[in-house]
């Protein structure tokens, strides 16, 4: 029997776009998971297939500090299924892109993450350490550079930095070979939670 997993994202210009890709590709190499990855948008219009997921992983853009408008209006529309606790114990997961090394970034993370409290699901952060590509990288001032996996040392959840740089240059190699471990490791979890819990 496979689980389901859905990456559920908004992106404005298509950076999120690449990095939810990459989080997408990280859940489906595992094998026992069925992957789908749709937009905010669709996820609206798909809620009640929702409910047949054992595990979800929302990505977005910081925009002034916190979730895009578009990623909110998801949440929003899905505070229906919260009157039923329709989504508890469903395994979650977030991610998030942005312009600034911090741009507050956390704060979407936060927010998608007390979202996915709210519901009752089981929240997994990134357990990786930072550079965990390359830990000599962080023996300067200049830190890592944008080939090392977690270079920003995130824990919450998944982070990409894409500056100014337009898609696809941007994010850069190593924030979305960190999105891709994240991804697999969702994945991995939610197997071990639904087996477990069979
Ligand atoms: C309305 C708006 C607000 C933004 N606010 C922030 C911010 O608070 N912090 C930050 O680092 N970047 C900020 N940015 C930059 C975006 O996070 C950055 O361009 C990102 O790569 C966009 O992702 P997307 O292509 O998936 O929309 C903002 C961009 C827009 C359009």
């Amino acid at each position: 029997m496979t689980s389901q997993l859905f990456v559920i994202y908004h992106s404005g210009y298509g950076h999120t776009r690449r990095q939810a890709e990459a989080v997408y590709q990280g859940a489906a190499s595992v094998e026992g998971i069925e992957a789908e990855l749709i937009t905010a948008e669709e996820a609206i219009a798909r809620l009640d297939d929702l409910d047949h997921a054992d595990a979800m992983i929302f990505g977005s853009p910081t925009y002034m500090g916190s979730m895009s408008a578009g990623m909110k209006q998801f949440v929003e529309a899905a505070a229906k299924k919260w009157f039923s606790l329709a989504w508890k114990d469903k395994v979650a997961g977030a991610f998030t892109n942005s312009s600034s090394f911090s741009g507050d970034k956390l704060n979407t993370l936060v927010g998608l993450m007390i979202n996915a409290m709210q519901h009752g699901m089981i929240y997994v952060g990134t357990a990786m350490l930072p550079a965990a590509s390359n830990p000599d990288a962080m023996n300067s001032v200049e830190g890592p550079g944008p080939d090392v996996t977690n270079r920003v040392g995130s824990f919450v959840g998944a982070m990409a930095t894409s500056f100014q740089v337009d898609p696809p240059g941007a994010p850069p190699q190593g924030d979305l070979a960190t999105a891709e471990a994240y991804g697999k490791r969702v994945a991995e979890i939610t197997l071990q939670f639904v087996r477990g819990r069979g």
